[in-house]
């Protein structure tokens, strides 16, 4: 493999998503800070149960041979490629890292450009508003609500204690539509959210699988989930119930448990916080937040352990997985995926493919939600609750520029 040259300098880019390439952005957004790629500098595909510790082996000697002069040095600059990761070990989907040729980037006060190979130009353009309706996929809402139905009996025969089933939309991106639009909808609704673009994999996730840098990690496990509240009042009770609710920390505990087992494998000093209620704009999740201390371990290494915590499978994993195959019938892609950006030195941020969707080269557009089955869980519910996980990406389709603002 050729080595790659790479150059960061400070530098204000402006509205970082108009510098990516309409048909196919790279980016992983919070707010007003993040990086915004452009171009292919380099690609690496990865497929089956060995592609994350192949990313990790191939990244490892990309990095190696790098010549990197990096004048900013924050979480972002120098080397770095772009993420995504199919769901499934048997999935036809590929998992890819991709170097962009051109990096735009801002962490609070700092903003920067990186170049990787031959310096070029910025060509900023304005983004364009494309507008997509989603219909009923493979999944329809009766048959998730069968699908969930079998589910707990299949829990109640004692095949599993946690499965997470999910159902699909559908729809179709008009010829040369500017897919950095559903990005500019999904970052203005979703600040706090990661919203991601890799591959034609986007959305905007609440869910951090792992962010590491200079050896300390950071990790967010997300289960049990309820709809706001209409009034203060009534959202405060929900928030309430939800922390102090059976089946609800249950269902979080089986995914804070298999989040925190693989990290004190990795990292003995890994602390987890107690289950809390987080608010996101259209729900609220019950939340673990696990910190620690990872060493010079890769990220993607990392990946190859952790995924697919309980919160996207379920628990025990193995029995999960084959029901989720079984029962959905499907192949997830990318969807409850890692995606993200890596570093030269297996830092990085990757979110949990969640609240998004995947756009096909040739405009075919797959929305996911799933939820979390347990003994005791209620099909209505549970079809309700996917209906509020797919708003965030099915809104910022159908109105993705709701007075444009300046985080672009
Ligand atoms: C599976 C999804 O979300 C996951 C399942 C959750 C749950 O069952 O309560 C909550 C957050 C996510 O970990 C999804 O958004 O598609």
């Amino acid at each position: 493999m050729p080595s790659l040259r790479v150059r960061t300098e400070r530098a204000e880019p402006g509205r970082l998503l108009q510098h990516a390439d309409p048909r196919a952005p790279l980016a992983i957004r919070r707010g007003a800070d993040g990086v915004v790629g452009r171009g292919e500098a380099m690609r690496l595909e990865f497929r089956g149960p060995t592609r994350f510790t192949d990313a990790a082996d191939a990244w490892r000697q990309v990095a190696r041979d790098a010549v990197v002069d990096d004048a900013v040095g924050v979480p972002g600059t120098g080397l770095i490629a772009f993420g995504a990761f199919a769901f499934d070990d048997a999935s036809t989907a590929t998992s890819v890292l991709i170097v962009p040729k051109v990096v735009v980037g801002r962490r609070g006060d700092d903003a920067w450009i990186t170049w990787i190979g031959d310096e070029g130009v910025l060509h900023p353009t304005a983004v364009e508003e494309v507008r997509v309706e989603l219909t009923d996929g493979a999944i329809d809402p009766a048959r998730y609500r069968a699908m969930v139905v079998e589910a707990t009996e299949r829990i109640r025969a004692g095949e599993a204690e946690k499965v997470v089933v999910a159902r699909d939309r559908v729809g179709r991106l008009p010829q040369g539509g500017d897919v950095r639009s559903v990005a500019v909808g999904l970052v203005q609704r979703y600040p706090d959210a990661v919203t991601y673009a890799v591959d034609g994999v986007i959305g905007a996730s609440p869910e951090t699988l792992i962010a590491a840098h200079r050896g300390h990690f950071f990790s967010r496990v997300l289960a049990g989930t309820a709809a706001r509240g209409a009034t203060p009042a009534l959202d405060a009770e929900i928030a309430e119930a939800l922390a102090s609710g059976d089946k609800d920390l249950r269902e979080h505990r089986y995914a804070a448990d298999s989040a925190l087992e693989v990290l004190l494998a990795l990292a003995p000093d890994a602390r987890a916080s107690e289950p809390f209620p987080l608010r996101l704009p259209n729900l609220w999740h019950l939340a673990t937040d696990i910190s620690g201390t990872l060493g010079d371990r890769s990220t993607l290494d990392v990946l190859a352990l952790l995924h697919p915590t309980a919160a996207v499978a379920g628990t025990p994993r193995a029995a999960s997985l084959a029901l989720i195959r079984e029962l959905e019938g499907v192949d997830r892609g990318r969807y409850a995926g890692p995606v993200g950006w890596i570093d030269g030195e297996g830092g990085g941020e990757w979110v949990i493919a969640l609240r998004g969707a995947e756009i096909a080269p040739d405009g075919s557009i797959r929305a996911f939600a799933g939820a979390g089955i347990v003994a005791g869980s209620d099909a209505d519910a549970e079809l309700a609750e996917t209906a509020v996980k797919l708003r965030p990406i099915t809104d910022a389709l159908a109105d993705p520029l709701p007075g444009a603002g300046p985080v672009s």
